[in-house]
């Protein structure tokens, strides 16, 4: 039937809907509208609303109440509350209205109880929001409208009648209309109102879904993603971005709170997405429960599945017990009693089923009318249910802790454990129990950013590193990005990033913000480009909860300003910035200058030889041929920046100087640091290739200069110097000439020499010296930065037993 349903809609459409807390109160509503604002108006726009808050729990308790006073105190209390919503929703004019209407809905209660209709009055709370919803998008300027949905939804016997909706429906929908539609009610084939139970309205949107053909239903809630566990309880519970349609089935049959059974089952085997989302975080991308249409969505999602665990757990549970040849399932009872009944893995010759303890009395009487005997173990009990993953070989450390908690029953299957205990487990326990069956180990999730030269490095060293860290820590490749494309495939092996890249698509920063966010924590961007452009992004990727790893000088020495606002990030987030190798690439000098000050020091001087590339062409030049010839030979080492003049200019050494200075907290800008360029003026303009062919003034002027400092006994040595005297800063970076005696002279091409002054190291200079570029150093360096990270997770390093 669902098939046919396909062929009658044209335009393809979307399904949203909001519960009750997210239509709580007139922001709200507000933020609803800005939600649905965002959306692809190309597609038809359906919404689901149900009741204002805690509407519905108010009018249960009017059609409960015993006393006429009582009653009227209620309703007009009610009538009070939702009066002062649509006023503050809505401008004056449009209120009038609504209030009106609320108000003629909220007389006919004591006449529709009198008719026992007391369907009727709990539909007022889905009505109010529906109209008030629309009304407030008209406010916006869109074409919207309520439709209340026992205009159109039929069920019979508590199943959909398709044709009987599909029919009613074609004749109430307009085009380019924003349709808001009541959840939670509809009428039954006596044209009676009905309501749909626990969670109707997600069931009243689904079956919306696959009457309007949708191509996804979104769930606005008050959670970002359905979690590994519930994450009041379980801190380390982690937000799954995609589950599959399977174990989608399978926690709604374990009762897990997020999703039900009946939501899932109108969209079942359709090429409808479901998403869940919260209304109050939209920016979170949510957790999108995949239909499995296709071969390749199939593999894709159940390789993601095999690694995915749940726990859910169930209190107040019974069970019955009934003989295995019964004419009904326990995903019937389910649906008659709007309640999960789990069907238990046989053992023996009954069939035992575990439902809600509140629900078997009237269970045992649905099972009596269709002559079906049952035997109910009054002992309530507390249920948890472990949906298995791959990821767990071996359950012995769980088994033990349970135990210690007093198991009662066992029920294994291949895809699921259910215990069954005499009482909940505290949260400690929980929390453990969390550790040993979802998360043995913590996970990192690592997004690089920049795959030349030392990118790829970084990348080649990741699998060593993954294995040495694996027994206590997994390094999850999460997303490798260039500034062409991004693998963002949650895990990427690390032998296969080209190829995964290769795969991937184009992106803008608002998708990798938002991919960022739904990564589970703890997550680290390491950012390894040379690009200012993406180190404006840092506010954003800090803000979605990740630490910072960068080889790229260009964020730590943005303007002050923008600098600062970085700063500001980090400490409302509470995350790192490490960035050891945007100076002296693997020499840990920012490290030893922050130890030196954190020990009580004050660092007075920081001066000597800050670039490799410079270092190793003043080393090697000997004016046998030209210049320009050395720096290619650095640039195919990997040793120069993406653009060789970057270190020619000077500005690479202008820049690390800032560094440093930032790391002593001198607010210092670049145009502080005197700089005195090699690279004759004007040869910095326009691109590489074209400078190209006019290096020869380049090769002109360092002959030059070789040949004078040669003749005077000396060597070259481009020098970055920083002082501080009396609390006044001298910041240069400049060329000269040093005698073969000076402790610059004598270093090994590509060396990079700190030279560190202050009140400890006064006459006698801390000196920090070794290889300052190249690819593999920068990479050690980035993986000494993460080590760092990674320790601040599973404790210190174990260092290597001493020498002998
Ligand atoms: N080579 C060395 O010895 C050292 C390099 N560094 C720094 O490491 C960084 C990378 O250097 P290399 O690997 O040599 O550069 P590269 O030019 O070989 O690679 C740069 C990578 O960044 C990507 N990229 C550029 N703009 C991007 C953007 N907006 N968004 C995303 N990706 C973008 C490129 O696609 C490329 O994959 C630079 O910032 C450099 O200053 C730092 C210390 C030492
Ligand atoms: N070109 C740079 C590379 C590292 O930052 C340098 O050698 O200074």
């Amino acid at each position: 039937m669902q098939a046919q349903l396909k062929t009658q809609q044209h335009a393809p459409a979307q399904v949203h809907k909001f519960g009750g807390s997210s239509l709580a109160d007139a922001q709200r509503f507000a933020a609803v509208a800005d939600i649905l604002q965002q959306q692809n108006h190309h597609q038809a726009l359906w919404v689901v609303v149900s009741a204002p808050g805690d509407t519905t729990d108010a009018l249960l308790n009017i059609t409960a109440a015993t006393e006429t006073q009582a009653r009227d105190i209620a309703l007009a209390a009610l009538q009070a509350e939702l009066t002062a919503l649509v006023q503050q929703a809505l401008t004056a004019d449009a209120a009038v209205l609504v209030i009106k209407q609320l108000q003629q809905w909220l007389a006919a209660v004591p006449d529709a109880l009198a008719k026992q209709q007391h369907n009727d009055v709990l539909a007022i709370g889905e009505r109010l929001s529906a109209l008030l919803l629309s009304e407030v998008l008209k406010q916006r300027g869109f074409n919207a409208a309520a439709l209340d949905a026992r205009d159109f939804l039929r069920l019979k016997q508590h199943q959909p009648d398709w044709t009987a909706s599909a029919a009613l429906l074609t004749g109430l929908t307009q085009a380019e209309r924003i349709h808001v539609v009541t959840g939670y009610i509809a009428r039954d084939d006596k044209g009676r109102s009905i309501t749909l139970g626990r969670n109707g309205s997600d069931y009243s949107a689904t079956l919306l879904g696959a009457l309007v053909n949708a191509t996804e239903v979104t769930i606005w809630t008050d959670v970002k993603a359905i979690y590994s566990a519930d994450p009041r309880k379980v801190k380390a519970a982690l937000p799954y971005s995609q589950v599959s349609w399977q174990q989608a089935c399978q926690l709604a049959q374990l009762g897990n709170p997020v999703l039900h059974a009946r939501t899932l089952s109108p969209l079942t085997g359709t090429a409808t997405a479901l998403l869940v989302r919260s209304s109050y975080q939209p920016q979170h991308a949510g957790c999108r429960v995949v239909q499995q249409d296709t071969a390749a969505q199939e593999c894709a999602a159940q390789e993601k599945a095999q690694q995915q665990g749940f726990i859910t757990e169930l209190d107040n549970v019974t069970l019955l017990t009934l003989h295995q040849d019964i004419s009904v399932s326990a995903a019937q009872l389910t649906l008659e009693l709007q309640q999960p009944v789990i069907e238990l893995p046989q053992q023996g010759d009954n069939l035992c089923w575990l439902l809600p303890a509140v629900c078997a009395e009237q269970a045992l009487d649905y099972l009596a009318g269709l002559n079906i005997h049952a035997v109910w173990d009054t002992q309530r009990y507390y249920a948890l249910a472990w949906l298995k993953s791959d990821a767990v070989a071996h359950t012995d450390t769980a088994e033990q802790l349970l135990q210690q908690q007093g198991v009662l029953h066992r029920y294994e299957s291949t895809q699921q454990l259910i215990w069954l205990l005499a009482a909940p487990l505290p949260d400690d326990a929980l929390e453990q129990l969390h550790r040993c069956l979802i998360q043995p180990q913590p996970v990192l999730q690592i997004v690089v950013a920049g795959t030349g030269n030392v990118g790829a490095e970084f990348l080649a060293m990741l699998g060593a590193q993954q294995q040495r860290f694996d027994a206590k820590l997994k390094l999850n490749l999460a997303a490798v990005v260039n500034s062409r494309r991004a693998a963002l495939s949650d895990s990427i092996a690390v032998s296969n990033w080209q190829a995964a890249l290769a795969a991937g698509v184009a992106w803008n920063a608002q998708q990798l913000a938002a991919y960022l966010q739904a990564l589970p924590a703890p997550k680290v961007l390491v950012d390894i480009t040379p690009s200012r452009e993406f180190a404006t992004l840092y506010p954003a990727v800090i803000a979605a909860g990740c630490d910072i790893i960068s080889a790229n000088k260009q964020g730590v020495t943005l303007p002050g300003t923008e600098y600062q606002q970085i700063k500001r990030a980090l400490a409302q987030y509470q995350r790192q910035w490490l960035s050891n190798t945007t100076c002296g690439a693997g020499i840990p000098v920012q490290r030893t200058l922050q130890e030196l000050l954190s020990a009580g020091d004050s660092i007075d001087e920081v001066s000597g030889i800050f670039s490799g590339t410079l270092s190793w062409l003043l080393c090697q030049y000997d004016g046998s041929k030209p210049f320009s010839e050395f720096v290619l030979q650095a640039q195919q080492a990997g040793l120069t920046e993406p653009d060789p003049r970057d270190d020619l200019s000077g500005k690479d050494v202008q820049r690390k100087l800032l560094v440093l200075a930032r790391e002593l907290g001198l607010t210092l800008e670049l145009d502080d640091i005197a700089l005195e360029p090699l690279l004759p003026a004007g040869l910095e303009q326009d691109s590489w290739q074209q400078f190209w062919p006019q290096r020869a003034t380049l090769d002109d002027v360092l002959a030059q200069l070789f040949a004078t400092a040669k003749a005077a006994g000396k060597v070259l040595r481009y020098v970055a110097s920083l002082k501080l005297e009396q609390g006044k800063v001298c910041a240069t970076v400049a060329l000269k000439q040093v005698s073969a005696d000076h402790a610059l002279a004598a270093i090994a091409p590509c060396d990079n020499v700190f030279v560190i002054r202050s009140l400890w190291y006064c006459d006698n200079p801390l000196v920090l010296k070794g290889p300052g570029a190249g690819r593999v150093v920068t990479a050690g360096g980035l993986h000494a930065d993460l080590a760092q990270l990674i320790h601040q997770l599973i404790g210190p390093a174990t260092l290597p037993a001493p020498l002998t």
